[in-house]
Formats: C-alpha cells, sequence, structure tokens
C-alpha cells in the first residue's frame, strides 16, 4: 500500500516530512455568497448569473447569511477561535473565468483562526504494529489519535469556468460557478505522511457533511485540496522550504501526489540539491506531480480592503442587542450543532458495546461504512440483531463495496431499511446466509430506490427451502447423484461432506441453511451413525468423557446426531467437523 510505504521511508530514512493542506470547501447553500443567483448545478451556461457576478459596474455585494453560518459551524467543529470581528479583501489576479479580475476572500483577516482538530488514523491494526513509527501507547484497544492545527478558516468565493473549444479553438467562460461560497480551512504543517493526511481529510469530509456545511459527495466535488509538502534532513529544522500541489480532487490523488513529493524530494536531498519553492500539479494518468511556477514568480496579488463590503461582525451571548435577528450568534450556533462523529464514535462503543469493538468500528471508519452502519442500527431497532449486521457488512458488504464511493452507491441502491429488512429475515431463517452476497448484489444492482426485499425475493426465488420433506427429498437425490461421496466418507467424512454440501448449495442457489444440509445429510450416511452407536456403547475411556464433558448425552443414535449439529451448529462449522473427526478417530 502506497501509504504504509511512505510512512515506512520516513520511519527507516533520515528524512521526515511536513504536511499543511489548504481545503476549499464548497458550502451547500441555496444562493452564492454575495449574489442571490442559485448556487444549484444548472442545466444551461450562463443561466445563474447576476449584474455582480459578471463584475458589471454598479453592482454590489451582499454576503449570503446562510455561507456565514455555515463557516461558523465549521470553525466549532475544528474548535477554533471564532473572530468578532473580520474584514473581506481584494485579492487580485487577471484569469478570464473571473471578471472583476479579483477574489473576494479573507485572507490577512480571517473570520476564524487558531483551531485544533483531532482524527483517527486509518490502518489496519497489524500493519500498524509492524511499523516503528505509530505504536498503540496508551491503551492497545484504542484507536491512533492524531492531531492537526488548524490555522485559520476564511469566506471566499468561487471563480467561473473555462470551457475549451478545440475544435473551433476558442476558450468559452460559464459562469454559473462564479460567486458560489467556499471557505478555506487552512492548516498548520502537522500532518507527516499521506496515511496521516488521508485519515486527516477523511475524518473533516465527515465532520463537514454531519454539520451540513458541504453535500455528501466525498472529497470529489465538495472540496478541493492543495497539499504543501516538505521534506528535512531528521538532524536540521525547517527552513520554509515548500512545493504546494494545487487542486487535488481525490482521497487517492492526494495520498498518490504526497507519495510521490515525499519520494522526489527525498531523492534530490539524498543528492544534496536543494529543494525549490514552487507550485506544481498532480497528473492523474502518470501519477507524478508536474512543474507549475517557481514561488518567486508567484503572483503579487495586492491584497486591499473590499471597500464595498463592511466588516463582519459575529456575536454571542454576552453581547447587546444579540437578539436582533439579522445577526449571527456563535452561541445560539453551538448549540444547534449535533454531536461530532468523533464524539458519536465513542458513544456507539458504548451503546453497542456487546458487539461492536474498537477494531470493528476502526474497519467501519476505513471502509467509509460508519454512517451505514448508524443508518442500519437505526431501522434494526433492536440490539440484539447488530452483531448479525455487523458481520454481513465487514464481510459481504465490504466484498461488494470496499471503499468510500463504492459504499456511497451500495447505500443509495440499497436502503438501510431494506438491509435491515434482510438482516430481519435472515434471523428468521426466510433467507440462508449462503444466498446473502447473491441478493446483496441483485439489490446493488437495483436502481428502484422503492422496491422491497419480498420483491427481490420473488423475482429469483431466493426464499430458503426449510420444509423437512422437501429437504429429505433434494438430500437424497443429491447422495444418489454422488455415490463416491458416500464412499469417501467412510474414510474421510469432512471432504464428503464438503463436497456434498458444495453440490447441493450450487444445485439450489444456496438455498438450504448449512446445518440443515449437514444435519439431513449426516442422518443419511448411516455409516457414520454406526460408528457413533458402537462410540457411545463403551463407556469411561478419557476420550468419551471429554464427549460427554461437550455435553453430548447417551441417546438413540440419530438423536445424538441432531444433539451435536444443534450443539455445533452454534459454534460454526469448523466445530462440528472437528465433532465428526473425534467420533471417527476414537473408532
Ligand atoms: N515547511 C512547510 N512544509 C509544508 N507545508 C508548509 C510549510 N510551511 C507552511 N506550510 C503550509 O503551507 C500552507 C500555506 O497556505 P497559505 O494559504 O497560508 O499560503 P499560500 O499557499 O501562499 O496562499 P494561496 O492561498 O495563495 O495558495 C499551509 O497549509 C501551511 O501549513
Ligand atoms: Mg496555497
Ligand atoms: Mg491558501
Amino acid at each position: 500500500m502506497a501509504a504504509t510505504a511512505a510512512a515506512t521511508i520516513l520511519s527507516s530514512g533520515r528524512f521526515y516530512a511536513l504536511i499543511g493542506f489548504e481545503i476549499h470547501v464548497k458550502l451547500a447553500t441555496n444562493s452564492k455568497m454575495f449574489s442571490a443567483s442559485s448556487a444549484a448545478p444548472a442545466q444551461k451556461t450562463n443561466s445563474q448569473v447576476t449584474p455582480f457576478d459578471m463584475a458589471l459596474p454598479g453592482s454590489l455585494p451582499y454576503l449570503n447569511r446562510a455561507c456565514l453560518e455555515a463557516g461558523v459551524r465549521a470553525a466549532v467543529g475544528l474548535n477554533c477561535q471564532i473572530n468578532k470581528i473580520s474584514h473581506f479583501e481584494r485579492k487580485h489576479y487577471f484569469y478570464p473565468d473571473s471578471p472583476s479580475g479579483y477574489q473576494i476572500t479573507q485572507q490577512r483577516y480571517p473570520f476564524a483562526s487558531d483551531g485544533l482538530f483531532h482524527y483517527p488514523l486509518l490502518v489496519k491494526k497489524d500493519k500498524l504494529k509492524a511499523s516503528t513509527k505509530y505504536k498503540f501507547v496508551d491503551n492497545p484497544n484504542s484507536f491512533v489519535i492524531k492531531q492537526c492545527r488548524i490555522e485559520r478558516i476564511q469566506l471566499e468565493h468561487d471563480t467561473g469556468r473555462s470551457i475549451h473549444d478545440e475544435y473551433q479553438n476558442r476558450t468559452l467562460i460559464d459562469l454559473n460557478r462564479f460567486g458560489t461560497g467556499l471557505i478555506e480551512i487552512v492548516t498548520k504543517p502537522d500532518i507527516q505522511s499521506s496515511l496521516e493526511g488521508e485519515s486527516f481529510l477523511r475524518e473533516l469530509n465527515r465532520l463537514l457533511i454531519k454539520y451540513n456545511i458541504c453535500e455528501q459527495s466525498g472529497l470529489e466535488t465538495a472540496l478541493r485540496v492543495d497539499a504543501n509538502v516538505s521534506l528535512h534532513r531528521k538532524d536540521t529544522t525547517p527552513d520554509g522550504s515548500r512545493v504546494e500541489v494545487k487542486n487535488l480532487g481525490s482521497f487517492m490523488d492526494v495520498r498518490q501526489a504526497i507519495d510521490f513529493e515525499i519520494k522526489r524530494q527525498e531523492q534530490l536531498l539524498a543528492n544534496n540539491y536543494p529543494i525549490q519553492k514552487e507550485t506544481r500539479t498532480y497528473d492523474t494518468n502518470k501519477h507524478q506531480t508536474v512543474h507549475l511556477r517557481r514561488k518567486e514568480d508567484q503572483i503579487d496579488y495586492r491584497f486591499m480592503i473590499e471597500p464595498n463590503l463592511p466588516p463582519l461582525f459575529l456575536y454571542d451571548d454576552n453581547d447587546k442587542n444579540v437578539n436582533r435577528k439579522d445577526f449571527v450568534n456563535i452561541d445560539h450556533i453551538k448549540r444547534s450543532l449535533p454531536m461530532t462523529p468523533f464524539d458519536e464514535r465513542k458513544q456507539y462503543l458504548d451503546k453497542y458495546k456487546d458487539f461492536l469493538t474498537v477494531e470493528h468500528l476502526h474497519e467501519l471508519l476505513r471502509l467509509d461504512m460508519i454512517d451505514y452502519f448508524r443508518d442500519v442500527m437505526i431501522q434494526l431497532d433492536n440490539n440484539h440483531l447488530g452483531h448479525i449486521a455487523l458481520e454481513v457488512l465487514l464481510s459481504d458488504v465490504k466484498s461488494i463495496s470496499y471503499d468510500g464511493r463504492k459504499i456511497r452507491k451500495f447505500a443509495q441502491a440499497v436502503s438501510p431499511t431494506l438491509f435491515a429488512d434482510i438482516i430481519k429475515n435472515l434471523e428468521k431463517r426466510i433467507i440462508t446466509r449462503f444466498s446473502l452476497y447473491t441478493l446483496l448484489t441483485l439489490c446493488n444492482k437495483n436502481r428502484d430506490s422503492t422496491r422491497t426485499l419480498k420483491s427481490f425475493l420473488d423475482e429469483h426465488n431466493m426464499y430458503a427451502i426449510n420444509d423437512e420433506n422437501e429437504l429429505e427429498k433434494l438430500c437424497l437425490k443429491i447422495l444418489e447423484e454422488n455415490p463416491k461421496q458416500i464412499d469417501r466418507y467412510k474414510t474421510n467424512p469432512k471432504k464428503a461432506l464438503e463436497q456434498l454440501h458444495s453440490n447441493i448449495c450450487k444445485k439450489h442457489h444456496g438455498r438450504i441453511h448449512d446445518d440443515l444440509i449437514f444435519e439431513t445429510m449426516t442422518i443419511r450416511l448411516n455409516p457414520f451413525l454406526h460408528l457413533f452407536r458402537r462410540c457411545h456403547s463403551t463407556t469411561s475411556t478419557p476420550h468419551q468423557q471429554a464427549m460427554m464433558a461437550r455435553g453430548l448425552p447417551k441417546r438413540a443414535p440419530i438423536e445424538g446426531v441432531r444433539h451435536i449439529i444443534a450443539v455445533g451448529s452454534g459454534k460454526g462449522i469448523c466445530n462440528l467437523f472437528d465433532l465428526f473427526n473425534e467420533v471417527i478417530l476414537y473408532e
């Protein structure tokens, strides 16, 4: 894994990395930051543009309260100091998709600064143990919690879009995006590897979604990240050099770009070349960063206070006039916020302590399944099925949807209600454990979110066969068709049963419960029963005592086998085989 490779470089090598992020978050508001145009995705180009968005003379900005409130929510979530007075300023640069020639931002006087954010490191525990860099210091069962300081959060707006028309060799401008609200979150360079970087961004993304700051669409559209990376010799202090990799659009790109930069800079330092201050971009096809411009060539932004906007005032409960409706009250926002995902997880460990361990939670987080798990638990409304839901999520669902994007699609296709219904039916033995993967795959392909479980079971005939007579017939048929396995059973019962089990599963599409297959097959395989009877006719050998200790009473043979099955099925098939083997070995 690339991320682990980076951690290894750092732990074993002569260098350490410093990484700081500038994260642009697209705010989920109805209208733009400084004008009344819609901020929703548009059908037609240039259809959501006011005179201000076109920078027509005489048009004035006015601040959208919803953008400010979203910014304050982020500042609270990131434990920032909220500055009651901040200023907007113009950052000048010329680019065709920004007709005003400047962006309104808050680079020097932001509304929030000096925050601190905690995040869990997302790595499998065995990998973590193998690494010398990260250790479970306090509690072997706890997460590794890292922290990153937040330098500031500023309000600003987005640019328009340039559309390059290669056929007619011209560039067209769409101003629909121009002016939509953003916050830029700037971190201190406290991150030390791509693994930490990705873990930080995933936790941040979770918080932003939970606090309704951005849309639930992952990093792909709601967040854009600039990663600043610098590598230093272990015995030196940072000299201020940094390479800025602009505009990373996915968790994977961030991870790969950081790893590439660390390796590139390591080679430079190892050959005694200095690290240039530069801006680079990440080529997603070649998987490498590419030089854009040197820092000395950076544009002079000629910052100046925005003359058309007053200073931005924020209030709290201690201020006079705080009840005025047009004021944004920080304390009011604080009171309205739900628990952070971090605190929520602590609560899960307590609430579901009967079956949920820290390792499970970690795995759910790593797979980005934590919110889906939460929604399923709400639907199940019954903790005793929680362990089954968890087991299915971390086995079948994990193999169908193994990353954030896939699990989001899965959650859309298989609603938490449908999934909870599947778990309830599994428990009632209306469907089998064996058919679950197929069923979930079918549901995942479904694009009609109103479909019920019954409609899938009816369409694909996936109901479990529970009728004893029918089962008996099916097993007999399989035994008839597989005389070799009957012979094999005498010498190698485990393999023979496995083969028979596999054959019947294939033939009836996993519609028979495992324990019923074993029970019915075993009862039909008389030689074994014979052995079993003989085994039980002698008494008091140490082996027999051990068997008795497991709760195997002296019974009529068939009843005895049923009892073994009952004992064994609770513990899984392997234990059942062990029991059979013991009987055979004893004979
Ligand atoms: N030595 C360093 N190594 C890596 N990152 C660093 C280092 N020093 C600072 N940084 C990071 O660089 C980023 C600086 O961002 P900031 O927005 O303040 O300036 P900028 O990149 O010059 O501005 P712009 O918004 O125009 O890109 C921060 O995320 C900070 O953590
Ligand atoms: Mg920058
Ligand atoms: Mg910046």
